[in-house]
């Protein structure tokens, strides 16, 4: 496997690790050029002391020594520059490409991910890789190579004495490697535990309400407690696992040290090295040692990023994205379903199956059905949130599939009854339908949508800010704010999921009037809750079990007898459409 797809690196990031791995081979050789420059000296000293040679002449030396510095200075800012500060530009293209990722990946994906595993990825994982990058991969690889240098030249040099020296580099590494497969299950149990403690935690923020109102504080606290315990638990697990072969192996390397000196006074003694050759080696294999130690202690991060972070980068990237042509000018907008079969997940049954109607522009088209018919599935696969697993979906007679997502969603205006806006204030979170829309546009559509009343009641009317999703807002006004949004967009196919569970009697004729604004003149499937909504639609299409049973005009389907006029009876004269 490349460098590239091990790491999930960029292009770019890849050649940057291998000119940060080429810089810190310099570094290394010209430190050990430095160890031979003391060792000259040296050797000039010794003979001076012990054979009465003259003493050297220091001015070269001296020469040699501010080049020696300029040298290492120069090579260690080429290293700084490309381990530290090209590698965290690489960190943050990637986490851009992520966010460009995220924004590629069909909509379906976010319904089959858990979200606090993708912040997870986001966050921590991409952080991890941000040290790896910048701190692990170019020292270790550069490390590795220098040695390698060095070491032959060891080999040409005196090969009993430098394999003496050297083979505990090896022998160390080895059981580095060979104990990753005790350290990565634990590696990988940890960062599974550390998600779980997010998850929780996430769903314990989400969810305060609930938890409150139905006295589970005590339960969920507990629940996080042996979370939190458990992922402690486990942490020190992965620490000891990796420490103990990490400290291990250092030793092993020092031993090194240790058969070459047992080596190297036997030849000594022997006379077939003399001392200096003795002492220069005893020099270098000191240097060689200090980098790993160092390395050594990396290699934990390297390895959680190997065998967690990356792969689950990678995952994301080879995630399928939705393509499409970006470029769609329709002459018409009908919706048409044409044998339409879709589940939700691999090998599921599915949850709507040939299904078949036109919804035809200029008209309302109703879905009413028992709840879990389908309803919802169906404009969720109308705005390709969703690929159908068979039959086809298709605009002025094209395909969905083959629009690109983004393009596609510019045709349409979605209300959906789990309204969501944004920490921001009541004009930024309409122009959110259109973001280079005019403050009259906004004002516009806001006035449209029933909006206008109750905004100008707010402390600071328009600019009031409305806190995270509207917390401020009452379920009809965040309903109005969303339908304003949908208006500003005015695009030619309208999705709308009606809800009146939260809206008093005068909210709903509001929001009615705010409705019948936005849907005039366009395509516009309705999941429908009202029976004003249902009995005033052009089409109705009655779902049950995924299947159309019934399709047609209200008067007409009333006259059949069928499902919807039994369904009809049953509601009386009812104001809400729940079945
Ligand atoms: N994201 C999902 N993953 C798996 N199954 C899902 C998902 N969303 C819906 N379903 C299942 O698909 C079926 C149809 O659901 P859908 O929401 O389309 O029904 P609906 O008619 O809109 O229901 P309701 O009126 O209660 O909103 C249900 O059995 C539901 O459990």
């Amino acid at each position: 496997m490349s460098m590239k797809e091990k790491y999930a690196l960029t292009d770019e990031g890849a050649k940057n690790v291998r000119l940060g791995a080429f810089w810190t081979v310099v570094v290394n050789i010209v430190a050990m050029f430095g160890v031979g420059f003391f060792f000259i000296l040296m050797d000039q000293l010794v003979r001076a002391l012990t054979q009465g040679e003259p003493l050297p002449d220091m001015l070269p030396y001296a020469i040699g020594l501010v080049v020696f510095a300029i040298v290492l200075w120069t090579a260690h800012w080429f290293q700084y520059d490309y381990t530290y500060g090209k590698t965290y530009r690489e960190s943050g293209k990637q986490r851009i490409g992520l966010a460009e990722r995220l924004r590629e990946l069909p909509l379906s994906f976010f319904g089959k991910r858990d979200l606090a595993d993708l912040t997870e990825t986001i966050m921590t994982d991409a952080t991890t890789m941000e040290h790896v990058y910048s701190h692990v991969l170019p020292y270790l690889y550069g490390t590795c190579i220098s040695t390698g240098i060095v070491a032959a030249c060891l080999l040409v040099f005196n090969w009993q004495l430098a394999l003496a020296a050297l083979w505990s580099v090896p022998v160390a590494f080895a059981t580095l490697f060979w104990s990753r497969r005790f350290s990565a299950p634990l590696m990988r149990k940890t960062r599974s535990h550390a998600l779980d403690m997010t998850e929780n935690t996430q769903e314990m923020l989400e969810c305060v309400r609930e938890i409150r109102a139905t006295n589970q504080v005590d339960a969920y606290l507990g629940q996080a407690d042996s979370l939190i315990d458990r992922h402690e638990k486990s942490l020190f697990k992965s620490e000891v696992g990796m420490g103990i072969p990490v400290q291990f192996t250092q030793v092993i390397m020092r031993f090194g040290i240790a058969t070459t000196i047992l080596a190297g006074s036997l030849m000594l003694a022997d006379g077939s090295i003399g001392f200096m050759v003795m002492f220069g080696f005893l020099l270098v294999v000191s240097r060689i040692y200090a980098p790993f130690d160092q390395s050594m202690l990396m290699l934990a991060e390297l390895f959680m990023a190997t065998e967690v972070a990356a792969p689950r980068m990678k995952a994301l990237y080879d995630e399928p994205v939705a393509t499409g042509s970006k470029t769609f000018k329709p002459c018409g907008y009908d919706v048409t379903f044409e044998d339409v079969t879709f589940s939700y997940g691999d090998g599921d049954e599915p949850v709507v199956s040939n299904v078949s109607f036109v919804a035809s522009e200029g008209e309302v088209t109703a879905l009413v059905g028992p709840s879990g018919s389908g309803k919802s599935t169906l404009t969720k696969l109308a705005a390709r949130f969703w690929d159908a697993d068979s039959g086809r979906v298709l605009v002025d007679g094209v395909d969905v599939t083959t629009i690109d997502p983004e393009t596609l969603l510019k045709d349409y205006s979605v209300v959906f009854q789990d309204v969501l806006l944004f920490d921001d204030t009541v004009m930024g979170n309409i122009r959110l339908g259109r973001r280079d829309a005019t403050d009259e546009e906004v004002l516009a559509a806001a006035k449209a949508a029933m909006c206008d009343d109750f905004v100008r009641k707010l402390p600071q009317g328009y600019d009031t800010m409305i806190g995270e999703n509207g917390s401020k807002l009452s379920g009809g006004e965040r309903q109005r704010i969303s339908i304003a949004r949908a208006l500003l967009k005015g695009s030619p196919i309208v999705l709308l999921d009606e809800a009146t569970a939260s809206l008093d009697v005068e909210n709903e004729s509001q929001v009615q009037q705010a409705l019948s604004n936005l849907l005039a003149g366009k395509t516009v499937i309705v999941i429908a809750h009202r029976m004003r909504t249902v009995m005033s639609a052009d089409k109705i299409v009655v779902l049950d079990e995924g299947r159309v049973v019934e399709e047609g005009s209200p008067d007409n389907l009333l006259a059949e007898n069928g499902l919807f006029a039994r369904m009809v009876n049953l509601q009386g004269q009812s104001s809400a459409w729940t079945l």
